[in-house]
């Protein structure tokens, strides 16, 4: 072999291996990681969406308040469809906190009621959200810290039954941009609230989700792995219109935030979501087929 042969023998088995040792360690990136996937694509047909969610081999499945209207008067039947799925219930959509001093007591009694639920089902944590932002100016300072406050209420309520509640970061609600999540969350008392990181919202409100993930590690509770894509093409007139996408399809950094979790050795839920199929054409699973392809192609999981 001539020596200019002979190097460049070298230099391509060098990037073969450096190949493989990048794949072998993407998969072992965030081992500890456990993968669930919301059925608030399904948009309400939970036993669809769990046999779907099941074949694509994800763990675990995130359930929303209609699941309590239909299933509370008969929740071992709702518990043993989940058990035959191979599911654990990751996450239960627990709905809106409000922050009315006339509504805390209602509020707070209604939350419970979902968590004795969750809990009944083998689960163990509720998200909370919210429908009280102001439509026609900014938050105040004191309205942030009071959903903490009511949280915190719920949260150490909830806790007393072995659920751990978790503020979920939203578009339109108190928590939009990153300064008024950061208020929320300082409010938070650790011991009985803790975070549900949206990246798709965190990134469409105008933050960068894997400096959150640096930023919160210790007070992350679960993750909601989600892409947006914003502008639309069909939107031309509206540079803020956003709409949520497949994995890999919109302007989240998913790379980087796998990054971090990485660095944080993350080894709670990251439940995949989408809330609607983007294109009519494509029904829940086959959308959910092409987030868990960007998942092992993109990022190296082996699901
Ligand atoms: O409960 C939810 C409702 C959706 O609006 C949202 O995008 C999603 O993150 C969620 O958890």
């Amino acid at each position: 072999m001539s020596e200019i042969s002979r190097r460049d023998f070298l230099y391509q088995a060098g990037l073969l291996a450096s190949a493989s040792l990048f794949s072998f360690e993407s998969q072992a990136k965030v081992p500890n990681l456990q993968l669930a996937y919301s059925a608030i694509t399904w948009g309400g047909k939970d036993l669809d969406a769990m046999k779907d969610i099941t074949s694509l081999g994800f763990k675990g499945v995130q359930l929303r308040a209609n699941a309590y209207d239909t299933y509370k008067t008969k929740v071992q039947e709702l518990k043993e469809v989940i058990a035959s799925n191979s599911l654990s219930l990751a996450m239960f959509s627990s709905g809106n906190v409000e922050i009315d001093p006339a509504k805390e007591a209602s509020t707070i009694d209604y939350h419970v009621a979902h968590a004795s639920f969750v809990k009944a089902l083998g689960g163990n944590a509720i998200q909370l959200t919210n429908s009280v932002r102001p439509k026609d100016r900014l938050p105040t300072t004191e309205e942030l810290k009071r959903l903490a406050f009511v949280m915190n209420e719920i949260g150490k309520q909830t806790a007393d039954l072995g659920v751990q509640a978790v503020y979920h970061n939203h578009m339109h609600q108190l928590g939009e941009t990153p300064e008024e999540v950061d208020i929320i969350v300082q409010a938070m008392n650790p011991k009985y609230m803790k975070l549900l990181l949206d990246v798709a919202h965190y990134h469409q409100g105008g933050g960068i989700p894997a400096k959150a993930v640096l930023q919160y590690k210790d007070i992350i509770g679960a993750l909601h792995i989600k892409d947006v894509k914003s502008p639309l093409a069909d939107k031309p007139n509206d540079p803020k219109a956003y709409k949520f996408v497949e994995l890999g399809q919109g302007n989240v950094d998913l790379k980087a935030v796998f990054d971090n979790l990485q660095k944080i050795k993350y080894n709670k839920w990251a439940i995949v979501e989408l809330d609607g199929v983007p294109e009519k054409t494509r029904t829940p699973l086959q959308s959910a087929e092409i987030s868990k392809a960007f998942l092992k192609d993109t990022i190296g999981f082996k699901i």
